[in-house]
Order: C-alpha cells, then sequence, then structure tokens
C-alpha cells in the first residue's frame, strides 16, 4: 500500500493551477518572496478537505500526509536554495533566473506527476478503504445487530442467573443433606452390621428354640396325655370324694347320734382369785360327773353335822382351768354337723356371772375367744375346702335380744326411734321372724363385725336398763345354704347359738315390779325349754314351742332334725351352791333326754 497522502481532486487541481501560476510570469521581487510558502499551503488544504473519518483512517490519512510532506519538502526551497551554497543569480542574470525557474519547474513537474502517480495510487487505495469501511460498517453493523442479540441473550441469561444462583443454593443444601444422609447411611451401615451380626446371633438362637420347641412340643404331647389320665383320675377321685364325704357325713352323724342328740355340758367357772372351792368336786378319771358336797350343821347341836353329796353325770365336765380351745373342740363336731345339713343349737344356761357369755362369746384375744367366733371360724374354713369339691355356701346370718318376752333386733342400725316390732312365724317348717335383719355374710369378719355391732346394741339397751344383757336371752343364728350342683345335692341348715338370761331364781318377796316382771319371764322361758325338751324326749304329739318367745324362735333347732348342745355353766363361789343345785338338777333333767334321731335336710 502506498504511504502516500490522500489528495482530493480539488486540492491537486489548485496545486496544478499553482503551478501553472507559477509559470505565469510575475514580478520576480513578490515571487521570490511567496514561493517558500506554497508548500505548507497546500499542507493546509489538503488536511482542511480531509473527511472526518474513523480512528483507522485517520491513521491511513496522517501516514499519507506525512508522506506528501515529506515529498513536498524535498523539493527545492528557499532554505535549500540559499543553504546549498549555489550561486545567487545576479539581477541581471534573468536567464540564469529562467533556467533556475525551468529546473525548478521541472523538478516540480516531475514531483506532480509522481504525485499524481501517488494519488492515482491513493485512490485506488481511497475505493480499496471505502471498500473496507463499507465492509467494516456492515461488519460493524452485523456486530451490532449480534451485540443485540447478545445484550437480548443476556436479559434472558439474568433471569437464568437468578436460577442459577437459586439452584446453587438448593445445591448447596442438597449437598448438606446429601452428605448428612450419607453420614445416617453409614451410622445405618453400622446399625445394619450390628443387627445382621445380632440376627445371625438370634437365628442361631432360635434353631436352638426350634429344637427346644420340638422337644417340649413332644413334652406337651406327654404331658397333655399325663393330663388326661389325670383328668380321668381327678374325675374319679371326686367321685369317690364325694362319696367319701357323703360317707364321712353319715359315720359323722352317727357318731354324733351314739353321743346323742341332746348333750350336755358343764363348765365350772373359777374362783375369781383362781381354783375351785371345796363344795364342788370333780372326778379326776373320767371328766363326766360332778359332785356338789354340803354340809348341813345340826340345828339343836345335839345331833352330828350331815354331810350331803349331789352326785351329777354329764356328756363332759370342765373344771375352772378348761381352756376355750378345749371346749370347742367338742362343740366343733356338731358345727362340722351344721355344715352337713344338720340343725345345731348350742346353748349356755346358767346363773349370772357363771360364765355363759365368757364361754358363748369369750374375749378379744385369740386364747380367750368363745364358741361363737370359733364356730364361724371352722364353718367358713370347712366351707371353703368343700368349695373344692363342687360346693358352694350361701350364709345369713341373725342377732336377736329377747327381753320380757319381746324381740329385739341386735343388727338394727335404723334410728332407735323407729324400731320395729317383731314377730316369729311359721310357714313350711320354717321359723322367720318379722323385720328381723337377716344379712348376708361371705366371710368370717363380716360375722364378727355383726357379733360386734350386736354387742354394741346390747350394752346400749344395757345402759338405759341396768344390768339387761344379764336378764336376756342372745340368740345368734347362721343360716347355711350349700348346694353341689354337679352332684345335684343341697343342704340347708341353721346353727344356733344362744346365752340365756340368768336362771337364777329370785325369792317372791325380794322381787318387784319390772324385776319381778323380768324374773317371771325369765323363769317362764327356761322351765318352757325345759318341758320342750322333755316333751321332745317323750316323744309327746305336742310340743308346746309357743309357750315362750325362746322356744318358739329355736323351734327348728330343737327336736329330731337338730343337735343340741346345753352348758350348764356353774359358779363356784359357796354362796352360789343353791343356785348351782338347781342349773345342775335342770342340766341333768336335759341330759337323761335322748330326743328322736336327726336326719338332715338334705334335698
Ligand atoms: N372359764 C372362765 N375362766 C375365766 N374367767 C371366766 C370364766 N367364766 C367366766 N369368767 C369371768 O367371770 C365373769 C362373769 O362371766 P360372764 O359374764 O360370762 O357370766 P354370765 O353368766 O354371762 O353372766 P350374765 O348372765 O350376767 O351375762 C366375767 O368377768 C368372765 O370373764
Amino acid at each position: 500500500m502506498s504511504r502516500l497522502p490522500v489528495i482530493t481532486k480539488r486540492v491537486l487541481t489548485s496545486s496544478n493551477s499553482e503551478n501553472s501560476h507559477h509559470l505565469a510570469p510575475a514580478p520576480k521581487k513578490v515571487r521570490r518572496e511567496q514561493e517558500p510558502q506554497r508548500c505548507p499551503t497546500a499542507v493546509t488544504v489538503i488536511g482542511d478537505k480531509r473527511p472526518p473519518v474513523a480512528s483507522g483512517r485517520a491513521s491511513l490519512y496522517k501516514s499519507v500526509r506525512g508522506a506528501g510532506a515529506a515529498t513536498v519538502a524535498a523539493g527545492p526551497s528557499r532554505g535549500e536554495t540559499g543553504g546549498t551554497g549555489a550561486p545567487r543569480r545576479q539581477a541581471w542574470d534573468l536567464k540564469g533566473k529562467v533556467s533556475d525557474m525551468e529546473g525548478k519547474i521541472r523538478n516540480y513537474q516531475t514531483k506532480v506527476r509522481s504525485v499524481n502517480e501517488e494519488n492515482e495510487l491513493l485512490k485506488g487505495s481511497v475505493a480499496q478503504s471505502r471498500n473496507r469501511l463499507s465492509d467494516l460498517e456492515r461488519e460493524v453493523e452485523s456486530q451490532k445487530s449480534k451485540i443485540c442479540g447478545y445484550e437480548v441473550e443476556l436479559q434472558a441469561l439474568c433471569g437464568v442467573r437468578e436460577d442459577l444462583k437459586h439452584m446453587t443454593s438448593e445445591k448447596n443444601c442438597l449437598q448438606r443433606e446429601l452428605s448428612d444422609l450419607e453420614a445416617k447411611y453409614k451410622v445405618m451401615e453400622t446399625l445394619r452390621d450390628s443387627q445382621e451380626a445380632e440376627l445371625q446371633t438370634l437365628k442361631m438362637k432360635l434353631s436352638v428354640q426350634d429344637s427346644t420347641v420340638t422337644r417340649l412340643q413332644t413334652s406337651l404331647t406327654n404331658a397333655q396325655e399325663e393330663v388326661r389320665t389325670l383328668k380321668e383320675t381327678v374325675v374319679e377321685q371326686k367321685d369317690e370324694l364325694h362319696a367319701g364325704e357323703m360317707e364321712r357325713r353319715r359315720l359323722h352323724n352317727m357318731i354324733q347320734e351314739l353321743k346323742g342328740n341332746i348333750r350336755v355340758f358343764c363348765r365350772v367357772r373359777p374362783l375369781v382369785d383362781g381354783g375351785l372351792s371345796s363344795h364342788i368336786q370333780l372326778a379326776p378319771s373320767d371328766n363326766k360327773s360332778i359332785t356338789l358336797a354340803k354340809t348341813e350343821e345340826s340345828h339343836t347341836g345335839k345331833s352330828a353335822d350331815t354331810h350331803k353329796n349331789y352326785h351329777f353325770s354329764f356328756d363332759q365336765v370342765f373344771g375352772p382351768h378348761a381352756s376355750q380351745q378345749q371346749i370347742f373342740e367338742e362343740i366343733s363336731l356338731l358345727v362340722q354337723s351344721a355344715l352337713d345339713g344338720y340343725n345345731v343349737c348350742c346353748f349356755a344356761y346358767g346363773q349370772t356371772g357363771s360364765g355363759k357369755t365368757y364361754t358363748m362369746e369369750g374375749e378379744e384375744f385369740d386364747d380367750s375367744r368363745g364358741v361363737i367366733p370359733r364356730a364361724v371360724q371352722q364353718i367358713f374354713r370347712a366351707g371353703e375346702k368343700l368349695e373344692s369339691q363342687g360346693w358352694e355356701f350361701n350364709f345369713t346370718a341373725s342377732f336377736v335380744e329377747i327381753y320380757n318376752e319381746t324381740l329385739r333386733d341386735l343388727l338394727y342400725t335404723g334410728k332407735p326411734s323407729k324400731r320395729p316390732e317383731h314377730e316369729i312365724r311359721k310357714s313350711n317348717n320354717e321359723v322367720t321372724v318379722t323385720n328381723l335383719t337377716y344379712k348376708q355374710v361371705c366371710s368370717e369378719g363380716q360375722v364378727l363385725d355383726l357379733i360386734a355391732l350386736a354387742k354394741q346394741n346390747r350394752s346400749t339397751a344395757q345402759t338405759a336398763q341396768n344390768d339387761r344383757s344379764s336378764r336376756s336371752h342372745s340368740v345368734f343364728q347362721l343360716q347355711i345354704e350349700g348346694a353341689n350342683a354337679g352332684r345335684d345335692v343341697r343342704c340347708k341348715s341353721t346353727l344356733c347359738l344362744v346365752d340365756l338370761a340368768g336362771s337364777e331364781r329370785m325369792v317372791k318377796s325380794q322381787s318387784q315390779g319390772e324385776r319381778f316382771k323380768e324374773m317371771t319371764s325369765i323363769n317362764s322361758s327356761l322351765s318352757n325349754l325345759g318341758i320342750v325338751i322333755t316333751s321332745l324326749a317323750n316323744k309327746e304329739s305336742h310340743v308346746p314351742y309357743r309357750n315362750s318367745k325362746l322356744t318358739y324362735l329355736l323351734q327348728g333347732c330343737l327336736g329330731g332334725n337338730s343337735k343340741t348342745l346345753m352348758f350348764v355353766n356353774i359358779s363356784p363361789e359357796p354362796d352360789s351352791f343353791g343356785e348351782t343345785l338347781n342349773s345342775l338338777r335342770f342340766a341333768s333333767k336335759v341330759n337323761d333326754c335322748v330326743i328322736g334321731t336327726a336326719s338332715s335336710n338334705k334335698k
């Protein structure tokens, strides 16, 4: 490419015209002064005509201008002329001056030619540059449109960038989760390993247990077979047991009958300071007889004192040292009879203070407990045992006081002012008392609570009326209903435990008013008891049960269908001799009675 400056046609024309102007004749002085200034003018013209181009083109223009300027500068200048030392033409040397001018013209013409050539070259270069420029402009346009496209893309990419940001944070979260999961996975793997090990152990254990199960199944089959055999044996043994129980009942009853359906036990209370008074003698050999000895002084003093002995025999005589347990042992046989379905009546007879209540109720301590709590205990324990043989029992308790031929409910818990009156009723051979509390009980404790309640009721009445308990009968009744559904056997009986009123006879002249009435009623009921027992013994057609409330109430428990036990309690003091004798006589009468064979209330 040419490095010549680009000169437009006009400039060149101007230059040419200038050149041609130089050719024209001009005043010599002016010409000499003007010439050196022509070249810069031409350069200035070129610079003025320079088109506004992009920086690329500007550089091109600079290089061309530079070259042009150099070319022009190469021409002869005034300085050169003067500087080279060419000899200055004399003013008169016009010829020389013309030849110098012609040389200069030639020189300029050569230069013009070369400039024109260069100009042509520059024109081609300009055309090329223009082409190049339009190419570049197109390229610029295409680049611009590309840039626009890129800008659109960039804008679109901004949204993508947001998404990317979001995705990156999500990715980070997921990575964290992943690392957590990986950690967990590792833990799980460890766990799995340990569990696999455990599983192996368990499998081994299982196989061991499988073999154990197999072994156990075999032994189970054997055991089942054994159980079946044993069940058969149990059934057989239950049958045998039941047969044995029935046989035991029969034999037990036979023994009781042989002993007598009415039995009398005598019990002597110890003296207050212990021991026994000399007027009471107990036979040491048999425990069945008692002698009351009496020495009567001669009234005149002339005859010797008379000694009189009264001998009595009973089923059993208990001395002052007999324990409550010894007493109960004999009665327990009758309590068993009550569970077997026989009515049983046990009563204590004797003067006040002879030990009736002590015998029947006793005291709270274990050793001194009396007949009633011991009998209750035996009944519930025996009942529980019989349950294993298929027996079921229902117990109903009642507690009545008979005072002056009036019944009083000792289990009453209502208001004293609303105490109901009671009547004895008999229907279907069963004696019941109207408005009386009949309490269903199922344990020894419940009965003991009722006994305590009765005691409390009695003591309340006692406070109101001095020494009332001695002058009233208390009757505790426990109705027993048993059923063995499997054997279709039922039984029903009543255990009657009676603490009678004091049997002492009051000298008529000494008793008045209420006391007289009490005594009459007591004596009447006690003597009626004797009469009823005698009637039963004599098998009389009419037994006067209804003559007293006591005998009427005890009707079911006295007579053919029952077993009766009478305690005759006696006081050891010498001044009780008369009453003791009376009590023993009464008891002896009862003892002589043999009441007809009892039959159990089996259904
Ligand atoms: N066998 C005995 N051993 C020891 N003490 C006895 C015995 N019998 C009775 N007693 C005592 O004698 C006293 C009178 O007895 P208890 O109250 O039982 O007579 P009771 O005949 O029931 O009199 P009551 O007719 O007045 O009720 C009581 O203190 C009692 O503890």
